[in-house]
């Protein structure tokens, strides 16, 4: 039960294989033009993949090797995009009836199941209204409404909550976790408190290939991809275990005890960038764990700025510091700095 897909789509160089389990909430992460979208088109069923097939609940979805491969309106596949894509010239009710409507309900009940999905989505009282009357947040609460009126089996969301601002999003945030109990839903997004609130498992997609894969607060707290550990917020840097930590191939060294894991061994060693000072001249200690980097962007993050900068090696590395030494250091794009890790604040995973 739940969803099985496998999916291949050459000209987008999308090629899947993933499961959900039922009832479970999967989020979706990845970089630009990872294959995000291109995997929710498929399962809508709006981009016929080259070869492939999905089951949903023990039943085929589609199955290109039959030739089978049924239009969006015939899969019991709900979406929720960005954009919420109301009908503006039917009012709310009237919105969210549409779907059981087209599928043969009577008026009268198409109503009262509108209803009971607008209180659901704490909207009921925006039943009679036009969707230009409406706010974004409440507008998209509408959307959710009308995704679930036709009672899907899978739930698409295309980053849902992109496009309100912070001031709106948390209510539709909490609304969408109430939603997704007891559904089977696949959710794209690029928003860590997203994947931490509205999934149980992620699959981290890059180059159109699944390249990580457990529980959400696994893989968030031990990311094995650059990505997903940017994501979480944290550095991550791959090398072999030593026996204080974690040698980069190029010889530089991060990290403290690695007790338990056998030296030579592919590891990541994790941290956050409030992990990482920042020098002009090198310091002192030992030169295999002063990492010479060239500084990227620098961004205000609250009271803190985050230094990105990428090591001579090439790993991507982000600093936190204060304002003030941003300005004592000279901090500015293509400056030449040194990094020193705290590494007792550094973790080590075997891969
Ligand atoms: N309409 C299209 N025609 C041809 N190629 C496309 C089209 N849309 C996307 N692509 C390509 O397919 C690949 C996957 O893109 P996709 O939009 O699925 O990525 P994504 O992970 O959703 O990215 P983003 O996070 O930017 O939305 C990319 O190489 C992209 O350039």
């Amino acid at each position: 039960m739940g969803l099985h897909l496998s999916a291949q789509v050459a000209a987008r160089g999308l090629d899947v294989t993933l499961e959900v389990g039922e009832d479970e909430r999967l989020a979706v992460l990845g970089p630009n033009g990872a294959g995000k979208s291109t995997l929710l088109a498929v399962l809508a069923g709006t981009l016929r993949p080259d070869s492939g097939h999905a089951e949903l609940d023990g039943e085929p979805l589609f199955d290109l090797g039959s030739g089978h491969w049924p239009p969006p309106h015939r899969r019991r596949v709900g979406l929720l995009a960005q954009d919420p894509l109301l009908f503006p010239h039917l009012d709310v009710l009237a919105n969210v009836a549409f779907g059981p409507r087209a599928a043969g309900v009577g008026r009268r009940e198409a109503e009262q199941l509108a209803r009971r999905c607008l209180a659901d989505v704490e909207a009921e009282d925006l039943a009679p209204r036009r969707p230009a009357q409406l706010s974004g947040g409440q507008a998209q609460r509408v959307a959710v409404a009308r995704a679930v009126a036709t009672d899907p089996r899978l739930l698409l969301l295309d980053e849902p909550l992109a496009a309100l601002d912070v001031t709106l999003a948390p209510l539709v945030r909490r609304v969408l976790r109430q939603v997704l109990v007891g559904r089977t839903s696949v959710l794209v997004t690029h928003d860590l408190l997203d994947a931490l609130l509205l999934s149980d498992r992620v699959v981290v997609l890059e180059g159109g290939r699944v390249v990580e894969a457990g529980p959400t607060a696994e893989v968030l707290r031990h990311p094995r991809t650059t990505f997903a550990a940017r994501l979480a917020g944290l550095n991550l840097v791959l090398g072999t275990v030593d026996p204080v930590g974690v040698t980069t191939p190029a010889g530089l060294h991060v990290g403290a005890g690695t007790s338990g894991l056998t030296p030579g061994t592919a590891a990541a060693a994790v941290f956050a960038p409030n992990a990482v000072s920042v020098f002009v001249d090198a310091p002192h200690g030992s030169p295999r764990t002063v990492l010479p980097a060239r500084v990227g962007e620098l961004v205000p993050a609250g009271d803190a700025v985050r230094v990105s900068t990428v090591t001579t090696s090439g790993e991507p590395i982000t600093a936190s510091v204060t304002p003030a030494s941003v300005g004592e250091l000279d901090l500015y794009p293509g400056r030449d700095v040194f990094l020193a890790v705290k590494a007792t604040a550094v973790t080590v995973y075997a891969l």
